[in-house]
């Protein structure tokens, strides 16, 4: 068991230094790096994400290589045409409606965004439950306008009934993500009428087996998403792209260039906009460089001995 810290280069909702611990088992690497603000129960689906990549494998893929799209932090115009431009990614993920920011920021990035991949790439943002109703419909129009075409927003407001309304207002498509992962049952989350797009991250989801039975019940074209995690946590992510029956957009994977640093050499960076799918794990051969001070190591041993032990 390696207890990991790695710096982001970007503060990232609200994060500055992801952490998390990297499981062997018969099969390979998993990696638990749930976010501090889950509670013990919903940490729960991390671990039996990162158990099955270590013990049971994953389920045959139905492709080689995954698009995903370049993900941009709340940064300067000029700082997010940056990185878009040197992702190579023909689709970028604007993060917007960071709290106190004011919208004018968010139009100015993702026009800076829309300049980088020019007229053929595609624009998605995602405000992560940040707004109301009547909010959302006013930013959403404005951010369409000043990207010059928006691809999709992702979770808007909060609740599953918000929007479904703010889906009746604009004509732009909208993406579930929190109304899934943080849902208590995400089998049985009604987002047919609400969405266009579901989000599917396969930790907060249980593993690969579990995402693609949320994948089935929910309905919806599918995009997999990280959670921000080292090349280990990643390949389980690629492993649910390469198996869903249908993809048919890029995917939120491309997330390593927002660590300052991987505990594999062989890194999931993508190249060009595009990842391959990986058979199994990457061995983490440079976590030792990345290792957590005693104290961290103490916090998440005990949070996995707490989350490992069946409750009843
Ligand atoms: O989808 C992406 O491009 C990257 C992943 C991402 O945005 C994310 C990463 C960690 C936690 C939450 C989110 C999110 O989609 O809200
Ligand atoms: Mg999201």
């Amino acid at each position: 068991m390696l207890v990991y810290s790695i710096p982001m280069r970007t503060r990232f909702r609200g994060i500055t230094v992801r952490e998390g611990v990297l499981l062997e088992g018969e099969r390979g690497w998993g990696e638990f790096c749930a976010f501090l603000d889950y509670s013990d129960a919903e940490c729960a689906p991390w671990l039996a994400c990162a158990v099955e990549a270590a013990e049971e494998g994953w389920p045959a893929p139905v492709r080689e290589r995954v698009a995903v799209n370049c993900t941009v932090p709340v940064v300067s115009p000029e700082r997010a045409h940056a990185l878009v431009s040197a992702s190579g990614c023909g689709t970028a993920k604007v993060k917007v409606a960071d709290p106190g920011a004011p919208l004018a920021e968010d139009l100015e990035r993702v026009a800076a965004v829309r300049d980088a991949l020019g007229p053929g790439g595609a624009v998605r943002v995602d405000a992560n439950a940040a707004w109301d109703v009547d909010t959302a419909v006013t930013a959403i129009r404005a951010l369409d306008r000043a990207a010059g075409g928006l691809e999709y927003v992702e979770q808007p407001c909060r609740t599953v009934e918000e929007l479904a309304a703010v889906r009746r207002r604009v004509d732009v498509r909208i993406a579930a993500d929190e109304s899934i992962r943080r849902a208590e049952d995400p089998l049985r989350v009604a987002v047919a009428g609400a969405a266009d797009v579901a989000v599917i991250k396969v930790a907060p989801l249980g593993g690969v087996r579990r995402a693609l039975r949320v994948a089935e019940a929910c309905g919806l074209p599918c995009v997999v998403s990280s959670a921000v995690e080292t090349s280990v946590g990643m390949a389980a992510g690629l492993a649910l792209a390469g198996a869903l029956p249908e993809l048919d957009f890029a995917c939120g994977l491309g997330t390593l260039p927002l660590l300052d640093g991987d505990v594999a050499t062989a890194s999931l960076v993508p190249v060009d906009g595009w990842l391959p799918v990986p058979t199994a794990p990457p061995v983490p051969d440079r976590a030792e460089r990345f290792a957590a001070d005693p104290e961290t190591t103490l916090r998440w041993r005990e949070r996995l001995a707490r989350v490992g032990r069946p409750r009843g």
